[in-house]
């Protein structure tokens, strides 16, 4: 079979994968799930629904922990499996990753051995910054800009990146996320109320509320277990909560965002004024979280059509564009900028 050329997106939530033969882009959870520490039971969206349902015997896994690789087996085993259920899935291909830039050199090299040395045998491998393939994701001039605020909201870091005259020039990786405010909100349901729920109903409760939007009388009902009685049942949740449990995550975000606005160059931070801070992955889907960040920094926002595949979109156009391709790198060549 002919090679193929893949941009990833490795999230710790979701995998993104741009497939250039078939020009698609598709997304699966970032999920294993292991029966008895040894058989791979399943992966992907289908061992995200064994989530907190499963018995003692299988664990369901996040092969990656706050943006980077913790469990390296597990991760390259899912990746192959789910690359292989693809029909054009061909070994020897090429593969640009988006990766994470405030990791240390052993974090971010992990993404380019998961890759390198493994069964898909590749041809190629290169790496961007995550924050670069989410600026060209939103058609920005990278090359020419004098000043460009990206904020990837994702499942477990918020990754800031300022970006001037065709490069990083600061970048912060948060260890917020969506699955910090989803903890925050059982956590507050479970000291309010006295009742358990699980992960994923917290996360549909964040989702679904419209936390900035509806008004105060909004509730939702929630599936869980009464913490007195051990009884599962149905309770009603409000907004109120909701909002409440939110409130100190994304507080952190806001307080991150205007310390590194601080240390940007005045020049930088000017042209960052005038071009507004630009939202990315995931949680940016959020509905009024755009309105929020302007009025807690004072700075224009906009936010990326698709956020959550804003990254791999960069992938697909840094594949290809002559032009954009050398924002890629190796990390085998000897002018790998860390060796010099
Ligand atoms: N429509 C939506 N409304 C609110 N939140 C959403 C929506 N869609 C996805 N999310 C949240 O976005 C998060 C996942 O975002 P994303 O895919 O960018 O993360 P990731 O890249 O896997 O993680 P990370 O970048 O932290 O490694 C999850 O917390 C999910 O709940």
């Amino acid at each position: 079979m002919a090679k193929n050329v893949y941009g990833l997106d490795l999230g710790s939530y979701e995998i993104k994968v741009y497939d250039k033969k078939s020009d698609t882009i598709w997304k699966e959870k970032n999920v294993i799930a292991i029966k008895e520490d040894r058989e791979i039971f399943a992966v992907g969206d289908q061992a995200y629904e064994m989530y907190e349902k499963t018995p003692p015997d299988i664990q369901v896994q996040f092969p990656m922990e706050n943006g980077v690789i913790s469990r390296f087996n597990d991760m390259q085993y899912l990746l192959q499996n789910l690359l292989k259920k693809e029909r054009h899935f061909a070994r020897g291909s090429a593969y640009v990753i988006a990766v994470p830039t405030d990791v240390t050199e052993v974090e971010k090299k992990a993404f380019f051995d998961l890759v390198v040395h493994s069964t898909a045998r590749a041809r190629e491998v290169n790496i961007v910054e995550r924050g670069i393939a989410d600026a060209i994701g939103l058609n920005l001039d990278v090359e020419n800009t004098k000043g460009l605020f990206i904020v990837n909201f994702g499942g477990a870091t918020t990754e800031l990146s300022i970006i001037a005259g065709g490069g990083l020039v600061l970048n912060q990786l948060l260890k917020v996320g969506g699955s910090d405010l989803d903890q925050a909100v059982a956590q507050l349901v479970r000291y309010n109320h006295d009742f358990l729920i699980g992960h994923q109903t917290a996360e549909t409760l964040r989702r679904n509320f419209g936390v900035f939007s509806d008004d105060d009388n909004a509730v939702m009902t929630a599936a869980g277990r009464d913490l007195i009685t051990g009884i599962p049942q149905r309770r009603e949740i409000s907004i109120n909560l909701v909002r409440a449990a939110v409130k100190e995550p994304l507080e952190q975000c806001v307080q991150a965002i205007m310390a590194l606005m601080d240390r940007t160059p005045p020049e930088i931070r000017k042209s960052i004024r005038r071009n507004g801070i630009f939202l990315t992955g995931g949680v940016a889907n959020l509905p009024g979280l755009e309105l929020y960040l302007e009025e807690m920094t004072g700075i224009r926002t906009h936010t990326a059509i698709d956020p959550d595949i804003c990254a791999v979109t960069g992938l697909k156009n840094i594949i290809g564009s002559k032009d954009l391709k050398k924002l890629a790198y190796s990390m085998i060549e000897d002018n790998y900028r860390w060796m010099r």
